[in-house]
């Protein structure tokens, strides 16, 4: 039924299941013996939050971050507003950021400089999707990278069009006609 708004997908299920295997044998790697709390950005990284985790061969923590960006519409502004905050404590703690996409890289940028404030033992980002075509934060180069995307407004597999399109199986462009 979601079909028939989908121009064409960008990146299919098997796609996306390639990149989550690969990036959490490397994470599993990387991580290993260390203490981690993987932190999940709302809503958009809920899909890939539960599948990333589930490919780490190690003891860690989960908790949840709700942001929102100021100004979006005009992206005249980079403040981000914090809607619900961690419940965990980061203090000498490696925190890995799990994110959807990575666009402008404001969100990333804020949240990544707001847990080093946080006295993180390390901060890293691992996005599925980067669309690096649109970044003004040039110095937010995330770690762990499924895929690039190109400058196309995407949806599906946690990503959405007005709150809508989040359960997609995969990652695709809608028809124009859905936008109006
Ligand atoms: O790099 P940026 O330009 O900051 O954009 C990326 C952010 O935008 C999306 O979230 P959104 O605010 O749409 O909320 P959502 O996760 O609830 O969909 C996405 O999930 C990232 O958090
Ligand atoms: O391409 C996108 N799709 C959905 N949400 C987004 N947030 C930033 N970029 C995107």
């Amino acid at each position: 039924m979601l079909d028939k708004d989908i121009e064409r997908v960008l990146v299919s299920p098997e796609e996306i299941h390639a990149a989550v295997v690969r990036l959490g044998a490397q994470l599993t790697q990387d991580y290993r013996g260390k203490e981690v709390v993987v932190v999940g950005i709302l809503r958009g990284a809920a899909v890939f939050m539960a599948d990333i985790v589930r490919e780490m061969d190690i003891y860690l923590d989960i908790d949840f971050m709700d942001v929102s960006s100021y100004g979006e519409e005009t992206e005249s502004s980079g403040e981000v507003k914090i809607i619900k905050d961690l419940d965990t404590r980061l203090e000498g703690r490696h925190v890995l950021v799990v994110e959807d996409i990575i666009d402008t890289g404001r969100t990333l940028n804020y949240l990544v400089e707001l847990f080093k404030y946080r006295k993180a033992a390390s901060v890293k980002v691992c996005t599925l999707l980067d669309k690096p075509e649109r970044r003004i934060v040039k110095n937010l180069i995330p770690d762990y990278v499924g895929l690039e995307v190109p400058n196309e407004f995407v949806v599906g597999y946690g990503l959405d069009f007005k709150q809508k399109y989040r359960n997609l199986p995969y990652i695709g462009v809608l028809k124009p006609e859905v936008y109006q």
